[in-house]
């Protein structure tokens, strides 16, 4: 089966698929695309938005339904109904502050980047840190002993508010130790040095 990831030269919403993929070890092609290339390319997808993946002959768009997708067919979505509802549940919790850290890079970046940091960040990780903490003190993985698609989205999020601001987990400590465990899996470390190499951008403008 061939796997195709299309999206931009940045980190953005494709980046958790991208570490799942690599650390894995599932081949694919990862199509990054030029802003010519969207132009010609936008009207063909289903919400005329990336990323896409194809896989052997499916089509699926939709950041989260690509992650769960990659979950459900690699055995990164839970043992159980009530694992795979928390994973779910733990990853939808992930979206809400994603959509915020979005929201403030692209329109309030100059203005709302130190209230964002002070303010709303805050809070937010400590609620992670809290539902992180759940299975096994947070010392394993989000449903406890097993992977799950739901790790490399939190390591991602984890990842890009590091960058927007180095003390972002000082507050949470369940959260920095999860951070700096994950970044050294073998296939993770492997990926990111390759990727500082390169180091795109996590937004589209730049801002980060
Ligand atoms: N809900 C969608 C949102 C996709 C989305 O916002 N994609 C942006 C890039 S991050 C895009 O395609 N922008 C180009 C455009 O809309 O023309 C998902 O999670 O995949």
């Amino acid at each position: 089966m061939t796997l195709k990831l299309t999206y931009f030269d940045i980190r953005g919403l494709a980046e958790p698929i991208r570490l799942l993929l690599n650390d894995q070890e599932i081949p694919f092609e990862d199509n990054r695309i030029s802003r010519e290339e969207w132009a010609e390319m936008k009207s063909t997808m289903i919400f005329a938005q990336l990323p896409c993946l194809h896989i052997g002959t499916e089509t699926i768009v939709q950041s989260a339904a690509i992650l769960r997708h990659l979950g459900r067919i690699y055995g990164l979505n839970g043992s159980t109904e009530s694992e795979t509802s928390f994973i779910d549940m733990f990853s939808e919790g992930l979206r809400d502050l994603r959509t915020k850290y979005f929201t403030m890079i692209k329109t309030d970046y100059e203005d709302g980047k130190e209230a964002y940091i002070t303010e709303t960040l805050p809070g937010e990780l400590l609620r992670i840190e809290k539902l992180f903490c759940t299975f096994n003190n947070g010392e394993n993985f989000v449903s406890g002993d097993k992977l799950s698609y739901a790790d490399y989205a939190l390591f991602e999020l984890l990842d890009i508010h590091l960058i927007l601001t180095p003390t972002a987990l000082n507050g949470t400590p369940a959260l920095k130790r999860f951070h700096g465990r994950f970044a050294e899996r073998p296939n993770m470390r492997l990926y990111l040095n390759k990727r500082a190499e390169l180091n795109p951008f996590v937004s589209g403008n730049g801002k980060q």
